[in-house]
């Protein structure tokens, strides 16, 4: 494949390795005295200071540390010149982006799934997010500008957070690294006004694939308007693309850098935040959770200091909860409050120690969900139920904004019980907060952007899709609840989303896509999906027993029976989910043979989840 070559950024690569490292010791022994400057704990000898390492950990992540020294004083790695640079063209770049996040894999290991973000594609994009950031803060040469990075609990952590720092501060902008710290903890670092802990940051970078298996990683991105979006993703990646090409034809050392890196507990000035949000809306009770018993299943991913940083300051108790160790290989179960592996962990914990309450967060914790005592779960539409009821009782009547999977029995809960106004935009959770936004600067209040997925954005937070502070607005109903002298745990949130009609049957099915089936015919998987959609749509039509939704932003909906179906296209993948949702199995079937009789003319489409689905039991 040909190397791109072209635009090369400026700034780029300005000074030698042992200027940096001469820069960052004397600046990092002067700020390490400020609170909150400290050193992370030391990466030596191919170990992750946080967490015991299996044997199978440490074989991925030999490959890549053998260069690292300790991270202490010295930021530039020798040995990584000796790292291979294939040749690249930027249609391989782009295949990193993932909606408005960059994806790729990051361990080598498994079969099929060769390693796409190395060391120097991770520098090239970074520098390119530095170059961006530059243009976008268009700052005169006087100041620097900051750049904070963090990483959730994966074994390609610190190889990745060591490739992205030499990107950035070889672009001659400032490195703040935050250590193992969450998502929206990382946006939070580009609004945080706390001069001590250099905040606030100019740009940020969170390190994490989510929910993705162990091998995977990827990045997203912030500057104080928010997250970054498709279009800036793929700028972004153009960019690195010239960038990596120049290692082509000048060689790739990484080793040289230009600006300081210095190593801040951010993560011990968001907690604290949190702490004091519940603390004020309890009335400014140092203790508002004191005597309730209250689970945390971080699933091995960052969110594990809900338990030790926010509960319990708080005087919750929180013995029971679980898989608090950032394990990256995730070695209980997938942290994600969607898998039903997950939920069922979090539900037992809650039952066996006899708890108020039990949380669950997924890898970066942008996402979560709950579960009651009686292990009644708040996740999906009834997290989104949950969370529209204590909104609606502060903001009532305002506008509700969820993807479009969400239930028609979520909507009657909004508008017939809340009194709110549910509008149900696309899948995203970026689609839904930036759809929150435009309604209110078109005039249309709304306070709440949430997906089924347990992403939760609400206007008060800056629409920082925060999964710790979703759970933060149960604490605080909890809190009140006892403030007020109830002594019923749990039951004020249960009886929340008392009403609300919830399906017997709610299946999702992936339907796909044969990228290389003959039946493309050269085309897009994406143009192949539209034209099943177009056919679904016509065919259903002329079918009396089906209506097909009035308002619909995305994919095709339809009710009938007494239940209704969504067929769309995936946001990222060759894929088509479908979504039943029915009385009774016999109706879900119902409308799932009419979707089958629909698409059948597709062959490049696998329709087998759906055929099983189908058959008679
Ligand atoms: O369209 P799908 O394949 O169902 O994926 C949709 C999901 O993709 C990502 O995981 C996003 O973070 C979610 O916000 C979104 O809901």
């Amino acid at each position: 494949m040909a190397a791109m070559s072209g635009k090369i950024v400026q700034n780029v690569f300005i000074a030698q390795c042992y200027q940096q490292n001469r820069q960052f010791g004397t600046q990092y022994q002067r700020d390490s005295r400020a609170p909150y400057l400290r050193t992370l704990p030391p990466f030596r000898g191919g170990k992750l200071a946080w967490t015991g390492i299996s044997s199978m950990q440490m074989r991925n992540l030999s490959k890549y540390q053998s260069g690292f020294v300790n991270r202490g004083t010295v930021y530039c790695n020798a040995a990584s010149s000796a790292t291979a640079v294939p040749s690249l063209d930027k249609a391989d770049f782009l295949k990193l982006q993932n909606g408005s996040d960059i994806r790729g894999v990051a361990v080598a290991g498994v079969e099929g799934e060769p390693v796409s973000l190395t060391e120097p594609v991770t520098e090239a994009i970074a520098a390119a997010f530095a170059a961006w950031l530059l243009d976008k803060k268009k700052v005169d040469a006087s100041r620097r500008l900051k750049v904070s990075i963090g990483y959730d609990s994966r074994i390609s952590a610190q190889m990745l957070q060591d490739a992205v720092s030499r990107g950035i501060a070889g672009a001659g902008l400032d490195v703040v690294q935050y250590g193992l710290a969450s998502t929206p903890a990382m946006f939070n670092s580009t609004l945080t006004e706390y001069k001590a802990i250099l905040c606030p940051v100019d740009g940020a970078i969170m390190i994490t694939a989510s929910h993705l298996p162990y091998n995977r990683n990827g990045f997203k991105f912030f500057t104080n308007a928010g997250g970054l979006g498709k279009a800036d993703i793929k700028d972004i990646l153009e960019r690195a693309a010239d960038i990596y090409s120049n290692f082509l034809t000048e060689g790739y050392s990484g080793k040289k850098a230009s600006a300081s890196v210095q190593k801040v507990d951010y993560m011990a000035v968001y907690t604290s935040d949190l702490v004091k949000a519940v603390r004020k809306a309890a009335g400014n009770i140092e203790k508002p959770l004191e005597g309730f018993h209250i689970i945390v299943d971080a699933g091995n991913g960052a969110g594990g200091f809900f338990a030790a940083k926010v509960l319990e300051p708080l005087g919750a108790i929180t013995s029971g909860s679980q898989f608090l160790e950032p394990d990256g290989m995730f070695p209980n179960h997938i942290p994600n409050p969607e898998d039903k592996v997950a939920m069922k962990a979090i539900t037992q914990a809650v039952l066996d120690n006899k708890a108020d309450l039990g949380i669950i967060f997924d890898t970066d914790v942008d996402r979560s969900a709950a579960v009651d005592s009686t292990g009644r779960e708040f996740n999906r539409n009834r997290l989104i139920a949950l969370v529209s009821a204590i909104v609606l009782e502060e903001h009532p009547g305002t506008t509700i904004v969820t993807d479009s999977v969400t239930s028609d029995g979520l909507t009657s809960f909004i508008e017939k019980k809340l009194g709110g106004k549910h509008h149900r935009f696309k899948r995203g959770y970026k689609n839904v907060i930036d759809e929150a936004m435009r309604l209110n600067s078109v005039g249309e209040e709304s306070y709440l952007a949430i997906e089924t997925s347990g992403h939760g954005a609400l206007k008060e937070n800056h629409w920082l899709d925060d999964g710790a502070y979703l759970m933060v607005k149960l604490l605080n109903k909890l809190a009140s609840a006892r403030a007020s002298g109830r002594d019923d745990g749990s039951k004020v949130l249960t009886d929340l989303v008392e009403g609300l009609e919830e399906p017997a049957i709610a299946v999702e099915l992936r339907l796909k896509i044969n990228n290389s089936h003959p039946d493309l015919k050269g085309g897009s998987f994406r143009d192949y999906g539209e034209a099943v959609l177009k056919h679904l749509e016509d065919s259903i039509a002329s079918d009396p027993k089906l209506q097909k939704a009035p308002v619909n932003y995305e994919g095709v909906r339809v009710s009938g029976l007494g239940g209704w179906f969504l067929l769309r296209l995936s946001l990222h993948d060759p894929v088509l989910p479908l979504n039943i949702e029915a009385p009774s199995r016999e109706d879900a079937v119902k409308l799932g043979l009419e979707v089958a009789a629909a698409v059948k003319k597709f062959p490049a489409l696998d329709t087998s989840a759906l055929d099983k689905f189908v058959q008679p039991q």
